[in-house]
């Protein structure tokens, strides 16, 4: 084999055939250029750093196996588009497995102000619904989870929460009827972005219309309805399902027995809304994303899949990480690489490979918009609700023709202001006074008098909440608001249990993996 000098150093010997000529960049020619005058003796010292330059690079350029995975995977899809004959594309169905359906012919009018014509929501139910219908419970998916939470006869893949249901189990179906829903704004049966528009036949896409969590916990009720049932047992919901149960309590406070939330929240956070945003931007910057017009076509699998791993650090915890990978490398033989290389690297990495071809792209983006905007503080409650009533009074004064108007002012145009944005001291602790800031209130502080006041309907329910410490994304300082709101409100029937750092270093996702406490706990409180 022919071995060159390498250039600089000129202790390493580089094998020509990886040594393949770096591009000639802007960079490195605007650094040599930039050098200092030469004096003789560097004059000297630069042909010899520079003479290798002459026959070619001073480095061999790096291998960059992570993009072309990505690369093959793109060339794939796009071969699947042009075999397939349907022209349905190349992208996955999303749907996985049976479920049942309930198609609501009533239309659903949405909070900002959009409208779903009609919808579907997918649904699985585990035991058995007693005669008068006072055992069920509504148990609450997180973000980009389908109804699938046990195995069925009609799907017996296991679900996201196996090990928690069943007879005797923390949701025990020796007990209960336990109904679980895909959101709506979701890809997994319900009506989604992914779905027709029965308006005009063609794919929703970004023609989705915003969605909050209210609105998903509406046409939730529908399927109860359409099941005949009054009310629930409980509700039970964890990380975003945990603001669907907080969410369906005060919104049908008569229709709901009891609440839990686990590692939810009442209100989303700064931090929490910024890893979100942070996952959508790097979604939505992927070239396939097309503005949400990639059906039929290569999927945004790159933007997925770094908006998965974003999401993988906010899932988990640096303790965890430094027992499970510390500083180890995939493979300490081989030089270091710009690619995943690290442990804890190619870990985040085989999480998005997982994800990005598993959930429409379109639905990440409208299910983690409406977590950003959730928000049961009185203020942002009685905004809500003026909304609505305003926008009903249209539609009953103008019908058909006025709803598609309605449809257009919906339609969202913020553009970011000319005048820079100036902080403004001391506003968020003046707010934090009257009671109405977002904030890490400390330990033993009285919630602000907002989210007591909008979480009063809950007053008279038994509620359990749960937290974990090692969580940095629904940060256990906002489990023990939520409680606390909870019992300032008049509540005097609320359980608090948090997970301590010894307990649980599973961060957030705790919720799936601990069926010791967070199973335990929750099957005490049910009864
Ligand atoms: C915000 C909301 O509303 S909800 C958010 C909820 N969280 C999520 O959605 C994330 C879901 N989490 C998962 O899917 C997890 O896999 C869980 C919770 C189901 C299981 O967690 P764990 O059992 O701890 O396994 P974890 O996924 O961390 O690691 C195992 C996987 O990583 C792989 N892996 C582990 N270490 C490495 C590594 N260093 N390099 C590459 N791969 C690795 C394993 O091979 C295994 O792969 P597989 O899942 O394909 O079999």
């Amino acid at each position: 084999m022919k071995l060159q000098r390498s250039a600089l150093t000129g202790l390493r010997q580089i094998p020509a055939t990886i040594a393949s000529p770096a591009p000639k960049s802007r960079t490195s020619s605007r650094l040599i250029l930039s050098s200092p005058p030469p004096t003789p003796q560097r004059q000297q010292r630069h042909f010899h750093a520079l003479s290798p330059l002459r026959s070619g690079a001073s480095n061999p350029a790096l291998a960059f196996p992570c993009l072309d995975a990505l690369e093959t995977r793109s060339a794939k899809l796009e071969a699947t588009t042009r075999t397939r004959s349907d022209a349905s594309g190349p992208e996955p169905s999303y749907t996985v497995g049976a479920t049942q359906k309930y198609h609501c012919a009533d239309p659903l009018l949405l909070d900002w102000g959009g409208v779903l014509r009609s919808f579907d929501i997918a649904y699985e139910t585990w035991g058995s619904l007693n005669a008068d219908k006072s055992n069920v419970i509504l148990l609450h998916t997180g973000l980009s989870a389908s109804s699938h939470a046990h195995s069925t006869e009609a799907n017996p893949a296991p679900g996201w929460w196996e090990k928690f249901i069943g007879p005797g189990k923390s949701l025990d179906t020796d007990k209960y009827f336990i109904i679980c829903t895909n959101v709506i704004g979701g890809c997994y049966g319900s009506t989604g972005p992914s779905s027709v528009d029965p308006a005009d036949g063609q794919i929703y896409a970004t023609r989705f219309p915003i969605l909050t969590m209210e609105d998903m916990v509406r046409a939730q009720f529908r399927l109860l309805d359409g099941l005949g049932i009054e009310k629930l047992y409980a509700s039970v919901g964890s990380s975003m399902g945990g603001m669907l149960s907080l969410a369906s309590g005060t919104l049908f406070p008569d229709r709901v027995g009891r609440i839990v939330s686990i590692s939810g929240c009442a209100r989303s956070h700064p931090y929490s809304i910024a890893m979100r945003h942070t996952q959508r931007q790097v979604l939505m910057m992927d070239p396939n994303w097309n503005r949400g017009f990639y059906y039929g076509r290569v999927p945004p699998h790159a933007g997925m899949k770094l908006a998965r791993e974003i999401a993988t650090v906010t899932y988990r915890s640096g303790p965890e990480w430094e027992q499970r990978f510390a500083r180890r490398r995939a493979d300490p033989t081989k030089p270091p690489a710009l690619c995943p290389d690290f442990l804890i690297e190619t870990y985040l990495d085989h999480a998005g490979e997982k994800f990005c071809l598993t959930y429409d792209p379109n639905s990440l983006l409208y299910v983690s918009k409406a977590m950003d905007l959730f928000d049961l503080g009185v203020e942002a409650r009685r905004a809500a609700a003026g909304r609505r009533a305003e926008r009903e009074e249209r539609l009953a004064a103008g019908g058909e023709g006025q709803q598609s108007s309605s449809l257009a002012d919906s339609s969202c145009s913020l553009t970011l202001p000319e005048t820079p944005y100036e902080e403004q001291p001391g506003s968020v602790a003046e707010e934090a006074e009257a009671g109405s800031a977002l904030g890490a209130a400390p330990q033993g502080a009285r919630p602000p008098e907002d989210l007591i006041r909008g979480l009063a309907p809950l007053r008279d329910h038994p509620a359990l909440v749960m937290g974990v410490a090692s969580d940095i994304l629904f940060p256990a300082w906002q489990q023990r608001e939520v409680a606390e709101a909870l019992k300032a409100s008049g509540n005097r029937n609320v359980a608090y249990h948090e997970l301590s750092e010894e307990q649980s270093m599973f961060g957030h996702d705790t919720f799936l993996l601990d069926l010791k406490n967070i199973g335990g706990n929750l099957k005490n409180f049910l009864g």
